[in-house]
């Protein structure tokens, strides 16, 4: 069987990652594709990359008609827009991955103060897997929506899970200092994004009240048992695409009575995820350009004064949105979950 897929939301970003990706899966294929403002063009004549090797045609949103084509959809919407339309679309009978933050946080009151809208389906706040195959496959595999995680979350809760669960740092003093591309922002045009305003600089934003905030810490207090405090701050750089997040860590004393390494916490990562394909623990400080158009996730750990300073490097457009969102979909339907990527 082919998977069967629909992009939601088409002309962004991610959904261009979404029809590279499938370009190369021998399981899944692209079949319908969605916007409000492009419909009726091919979807190569908004993404010129992919002309000669996609024929789909840009349709507008109907939820059934979509779920009659489809197996899965990637969402590829807005937070605040997304929600909506994946009740639609699961509701008319097909399967969901959600890029948005709608569905990612464990209760509705913490969406609500931090996204500023009423939540249209707080029925699945809380009950919908976090698209994380590395904590949550069981879950993944068997739900009809699937909350793909946000882009610095995902560099940041995978290298510390196991810290915190294995209690090697205090979940009180942990500092993240992130850095993304500009395809972060998305496609939309926005001031902050034009080329005068991000060429040869950058810039931190959000500092101190960026909605990732709270995305890390429900999902690590979810996922590692511990409630941590984080101070995070993101900066915008000159570059098309890639995360490297820069977090402070405070190692607790071993059993041996001495502080923890950073060498024990690469250990812990080389044996938690031994079986996952795209986590890789590296000696080498990872860079934006080793993981570029890749799903993988490279993290390194040095010892720094009286801190361990980690280093993780993801693409956001791959292993922080739309190869995550490949990986959670070959989960959910039972084949390799590396296929494609
Ligand atoms: N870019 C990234 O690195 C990451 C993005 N994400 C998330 O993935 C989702 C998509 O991001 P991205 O592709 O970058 O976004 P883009 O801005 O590039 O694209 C957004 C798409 O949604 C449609 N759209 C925009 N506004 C609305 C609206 N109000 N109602 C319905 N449709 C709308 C647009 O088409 P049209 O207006 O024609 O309908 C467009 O196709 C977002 O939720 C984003 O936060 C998550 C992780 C990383
Ligand atoms: C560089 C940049 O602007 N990045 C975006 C986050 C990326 C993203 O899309 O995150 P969500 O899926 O949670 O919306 C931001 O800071 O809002």
């Amino acid at each position: 069987m082919t998977i069967q897929v629909g992009i939601v939301g088409a002309t962004g970003y991610t959904a261009l990652e979404v029809a590279r990706l499938l370009l190369s899966h021998p399981e899944a294929t692209l079949v319908a594709a969605t916007s409000r403002a492009d419909a009726g063009k091919p979807l190569s004549a908004v993404h010129p990359s992919l002309s000669g090797r996609c024929d789909v045609v840009i349709e507008t949103l109907d939820a059934d008609e979509i779920a009659k084509k489809c197996d899965v959809v990637m969402c590829c919407l807005p937070h605040g827009a997304s929600a909506e339309t994946c009740k639609q679309l699961v509701e008319a009978g097909t399967r969901v991955v959600d890029f948005s933050a709608d569905f990612r946080l464990s209760n509705r009151e913490l969406y609500e103060k931090w996204y500023g809208v009423t939540h249209p389906w707080p029925e699945r706040i809380g009950k919908t897997p976090y698209g994380l195959p590395e904590f949550y496959a069981d879950e993944i595999r068997s739900s009809d929506l699937v909350a793909n995680p946000g882009c610095y979350p995902t560099s940041v809760i995978l290298p510390l899970q196991p810290l915190l669960h294995s209690d090697m740092i205090e979940a009180t003093d942990i500092i993240v200092d992130s850095k993304s591309g500009v395809s972060g922002a998305g496609r939309s045009p926005k001031l902050g994004t034009l080329y005068c305003e991000v060429n040869d600089s950058i810039a931190a934003y959000g500092v101190g009240s960026h909605r990732h905030q709270p995305e890390m810490v429900d999902i690590l207090h979810r996922a590692a048992g511990t409630l941590p405090s984080i101070l995070f701050t993101p900066h915008l750089t000159p570059m098309d695409r890639g995360i490297l997040s820069t977090i402070y860590v405070k190692p607790k004393t071993d059993a041996g009575g001495g502080k923890v390494h950073a060498k024990q916490l690469i250990e812990t990562w080389q044996k938690r995820y031994r079986d996952c394909p795209f986590l890789v623990p590296t000696d080498a400080l990872p860079a934006t350009k080793h993981v570029a158009g890749t799903n993988y996730v490279h993290m390194t750990a040095r010892d720094a004064a009286d801190r361990i300073v980690i280093v993780c490097a993801i693409d956001n457009l791959t292993k922080g949105a739309s190869g995550a969102a490949i990986q959670n979909m070959n989960v959910m339907f039972g084949v390799n979950e590396g296929l494609g990527l």
